[in-house]
Formats: structure tokens, sequence, C-alpha cells
């Protein structure tokens, strides 16, 4: 990605943020990826690491409308995915796609802390408040469905360098571009 799209990004993300009340601490810990797929509106996503403990994480999320985070899982960690603003769509999968058939027996997940069946591949609808509880080895992809959608995520460790599983190969970081300053320092950022 350009330096530029990902300034764009924080932005854009700091200005959804403000209008619906969710300040930042200080110097935030941004994320800005593309999945190395280089076509950031189609994919790709915006994180700030708000807490990185040992035991617990959370993480405040933007996607722009349609923007798509790709199919993956995690080795360890169990997480909440919660519509905070706006709209929120996760497509499900029990296990890797390419190995999940519609004619699989459906499979329960969490929602709002109530047991659910869906069927694999199948599109759960988060309206905001709303979250779903993904446990390891639960495939998952989500985009926004709406402007102004604002995602978070609460879980156990998050190690972005070892721990996502991806269905397809893709970059967790993105390869940067530097064409103008950078706004704001990035976690993939090198260390000066
Ligand atoms: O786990 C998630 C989303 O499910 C993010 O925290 C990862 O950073 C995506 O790679």
């Amino acid at each position: 990605m350009k330096r530029s799209q990902i300034n764009q990004a924080v932005r854009d993300a700091t200005v959804c943020f403000i209008r619906h009340g969710w300040t930042l601490p200080p110097n935030p810990r941004w994320d800005v990826t593309d999945f190395g797929r280089d076509d950031f509106r189609a994919c790709g996503l915006v994180l700030v690491n708000l807490a990185e403990e040992p035991e617990y994480c959370e993480k405040l999320m933007f996607a722009y409308p349609h923007q798509i985070t790709p199919a993956h899982t995690h080795r360890l960690k169990k997480e909440d995915i919660i519509c905070r603003h706006g709209v929120l769509e996760v497509r499900l999968w029990p296990a890797s796609p390419e190995k999940c058939s519609a004619s699989d027996p459906p499979s329960r997940v969490r929602v709002d802390g109530q047991e659910t069946s869906i069927d694999a591949g199948s599109v759960l609808v988060l309206q905001a408040g709303s979250r779903v509880t993904l446990e390891p080895g639960v495939f998952h992809s989500f985009w926004a469905a709406a402007e102004d959608t604002i995602i978070g995520e609460v879980s156990t460790a998050n190690d972005d360098l070892t721990d996502n599983l991806f269905a397809e190969p893709v970059s967790r970081f993105t390869q940067v571009e530097e064409d103008e300053p950078a706004l704001v320092r990035l976690v993939s950022d090198p260390v000066l």
C-alpha cells in the first residue's frame, strides 16, 4: 500500500470513531493492512490495538462498506467480534472453507451469548451492540454492510505474527510504498 492510502484510512477511521464517541487513547497502536492483495478498498482493515496483555486483548476496527477481511481462523485466540456501530456481516465456516460443503451439519456458535445453529459458509448479520463468539478453528470473514461501521474485538492473547491461519495465501501486514510522510507509526513499521 502507498503511505498516502494508509494516511487517508487513518484519517477516515479517526473521523468515524470521533463521530460515534469512540475516543482513542494517546499514541494509538495503528495497524492498517490490505492483506497483501494491493486492492485496499476491496480487501483490507484498519485496526487499533487497545489492550495487548498476555491474558486478554482488545481492538477497535474500521472498514469501508463492503471492504472484506479474508477468511481466516486462529491457532489459539478465542475472540468476540462485535458490531459497535453500523452493520457487520460475518461469514462463518466450522473448518477451512474448501473442506466445507453445504450438506455439512450446521455448526453452533454463540451470538450475544446464545447458542445458534449456522450452516457452513452462511452469513450472520450483526447489528450494533451484537457480538459473535469465535473459538479457535472457526473460519471467519467479515465486512462492513453500512457506512460508519465500527468493529470491536475482545479476545485472549493476540499475536498477528503467528496466530492467523488464512484460507488463501495472503500477507497479514502490507508492504508500504513511501510516497508521503507517515501520519502515524503502524505496528508493522520498522523501529527506527
Ligand atoms: O482476529 C482478527 C479478526 O478476526 C484480527 O484481530 C486479526 O488481526 C486479523 O488478522
